[in-house]
């Protein structure tokens, strides 16, 4: 039962991690597929928004139309309200074909900070470039704070910041529409970022820009991790890293860009690798680590168009839920092990207590011990229905055992069935008696008082036999039929014998006298015994046997008792007795007698009693056992 319990909760905590296995990555699959949503959902915001205001300035006729420094306040205003909107833009500019350009930068990153020595109250650069009339390009720089007051203009200098040769530039000229360049390393932080940019429709040599430094999209992938580990990453359609959420990682994307050499980790390799394989999902191995990979296009957003989301979460992770439920699981197995052990414990205490209590009992009722009832009591209803058929049992044994000798029964119990009809010879001790005149005592008395005087006759008779190993075979009317050495095997069968015919002569005596003090009749009693082979067992018709004894010793013994009549004598034995226990019974030879329906006459003896040296050993044993 125990061994099953553990089975079952090993199979169930089994089965339960398997389940919670495949449903945490089910669920990780899902919180990726939702991961990589919800970072499109972003790029889409921050993709759409910047596509609906770059659009929005190159698709109508306004300041920037005429290059810096013309109409440089609208500009400003434009721009500023762009940015203000836009919060993830890191600037937004106008780029002409004269070298021109007119740029709005948020304050809010720290590269732009230092690189333009923004004063600390500043939030946003105003950058204007023109040619001067040599040709050279003059920088014209100021800072505004939160009002929009400028508080700080830094004379004109040259610079060589030509926006014609930077990549938005060209892009956008080759591009109908709003186009998606980067990311590249923005010149003056030296930050990945991207751009989206648009020619102007009133002037398409004319460009329209806005710039996303991808720390934003570097920010959000970090920030969205679904486990410590979790990494995030786009790559381009050719499989080329673009932005990771491992800063060190970015760094590296940064640098490469500048020795354009792959800056894929071996890490971010096998990644990229499993999505040829299986672009959805997949299992991948990293050292000693499995990661679940999952990767989703960027169809929707301008922002990183034909590039995919692509997470990678260690399993080991994503299954700590279930690695959690699993040892919480087991815990609880175990509890419920221990519980349903100590429970399987205590109920198979109960019951084998409940069938040791019965096969205590069976024991006893095979040693007949009748005394101590079968009392099981079991919550179990086998085991109390065993007990209660037991009791019937032994009920039924006790009722046999009233009707035949105990040790029969004993004897057939334990060796756990009855043979049947089967008799074999055997050395036995035969005891016949008779009481006197008893059809005179029936006469003059009512059948209950005789069954009664007869019943606790009997008992007279029943403990003298057994007090002295015999068994009392056949209750024949007045008399009985008693033997030694089978059932009940006895080496002195002979002797005790007539040790138990001397008994039961001396607890007659009492029984006789109390008989007459009650004015009722003496069972006067007439003793035969006979020894010598006789076939011994169940004899009589297949469905009614009896146990018994047949043969001439058993004749014998029972003519003796008769011939008692004729020589007045109480306990006759014959000379086979005589021979068998000379040394320990004191004989009488009453001479050769002729029994009724025999040839051979037979040398009779009384018994008169015990030898007085017998009678002193036995004094000897009593103290001894006592
Ligand atoms: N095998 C037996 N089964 C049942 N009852 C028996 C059996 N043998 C004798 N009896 C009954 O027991 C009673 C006594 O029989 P029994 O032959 O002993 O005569 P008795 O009156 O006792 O005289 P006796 O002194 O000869 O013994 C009789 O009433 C008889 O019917
Ligand atoms: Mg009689």
């Amino acid at each position: 039962m125990v061994a099953l319990i553990i089975l079952v909760s090993a199979a169930l905590a089994g089965f339960s991690y398997y389940r919670a296995r495949n449903a945490a990555i089910e669920d990780a699959k899902t919180q990726m597929r939702t991961f990589s949503e919800q970072l499109i959902d972003r790029f889409s915001v921050i993709s759409g928004q910047t596509v609906g205001f770059v659009g929005l300035i190159a698709s109508i006729p306004n300041a920037f139309l005429v290059p810096p420094p013309d109409r440089l306040n609208d500009k400003t205003a434009l721009l500023r309200e762009f940015i203000r909107r836009s919060p993830q833009l890191d600037g937004a500019y106008a780029g002409y074909p004269d070298g021109s350009f007119f740029h709005v930068i948020n304050l809010k990153s720290e590269g732009w900070r230092r690189a333009l020595a923004a004063p600390h109250n500043a939030v946003l650069a105003i950058r204007a470039i023109a040619p001067n009339d040599s040709g050279e390009s003059i920088q014209h720089l100021s800072f505004e704070d939160s009002t929009g007051a400028i508080i700080k203009s830094v004379p004109a200098r040259t610079t060589n910041y030509d926006p014609r040769a930077r990549p938005w530039y060209q892009a956008a000229l080759d591009t109908a529409g709003t186009v998606s360049i980067g990311p590249y390393e923005m010149a003056t932080t030296g930050k990945l970022g991207m751009t989206l940019a648009e020619a102007h429709k009133g002037n398409p040599k004319i460009v329209i820009g806005a710039d996303i430094v991808l720390d934003t999209i570097t920010d959000f992938l970090s920030a969205q991790r679904m486990s410590p580990d979790t990494v995030a990453f786009m790559v381009d359609a050719s499989g080329n890293l673009i932005i990771h959420s491992n800063r060190g990682v970015m760094a590296r994307i940064v640098a490469g860009k500048a020795e354009a050499d792959s800056v894929n980790s071996p890490e971010t390799d096998a990644f990229i690798r499993s999505l040829k394989s299986n672009p959805e999902a997949n299992l991948v191995d990293v050292g000693d680590r499995t990661f679940l990979v999952a990767s989703k296009p960027v169809a929707s957003a301008v922002l990183l168009k034909g590039q995919r989301v692509v997470v990678a979460a260690p399993l080991d992770e994503l299954m700590a839920p279930a690695n959690r439920a699993l040892l919480q699981g087991l815990a609880i197995s175990a509890v419920v092990v221990a519980v349903a052990v100590a429970l399987a414990l205590l109920l198979s205490h109960l019951i084998t207590k409940s069938l040791e209590q019965l096969t205590e009992s069976a024991n006893r009722l095979q040693n007949l011990d009748f005394a101590t009832p079968v009392e099981v009591p079991s919550h179990v209803a086998e085991i109390s229905s065993l007990g209660k058929a037991m009791n019937r049992a032994r009920d039924a044994i006790f009722t046999f055992a009233l009707y035949v000798p105990k040790e029969f029964v004993k004897k057939s119990v334990q060796a756990g069935y009855f043979t049947g009809r089967s008799a074999k010879r055997e050395e036995v001790t035969a005891l016949f008696t008779d009481i006197y005149d008893f059809t005179t005592i029936s006469e003059g008395h009512s059948p209950e008082d005789v069954v009664a005087m007869l019943s606790e006759y009997f008992d007279i008779l029943d403990e003298a036999v057994n007090a002295h190993h015999g068994s009392i075979i056949q209750f024949l009317g007045d008399s009985i039929f008693a033997m030694w050495n089978a059932p009940i095997p006895d080496t002195d069968h002979a002797e005790n014998a007539c040790r138990a015919a001397l008994a039961a002569e001396q607890s007659l005596a009492h029984f006789n006298e109390a008989q007459c003090a009650k004015g009722l009749p003496e069972f006067r009693t007439r003793f035969g015994i006979h020894t010598g082979q006789a076939v011994v067992g169940s004899v009589g018709a297949r469905e009614r046997l009896q146990y018994t004894a047949m043969g001439d010793t058993i004749n014998v013994a029972s003519r003796l008792e008769g011939m008692n009549k004729v020589y007045h004598s109480t306990i006759l034995a014959s000379a086979a007795v005589k021979q068998a226990c000379e040394h320990t019974i004191e004989f009488r030879p009453r001479g050769a007698g002729q029994a009724k329906g025999r040839a051979a006459a037979l040398e009779l003896y009384e018994v008169i009693g015990v030898r007085a040296t017998t009678q002193a050993i036995d004094r000897e044993k009593q103290t001894v056992s006592s």
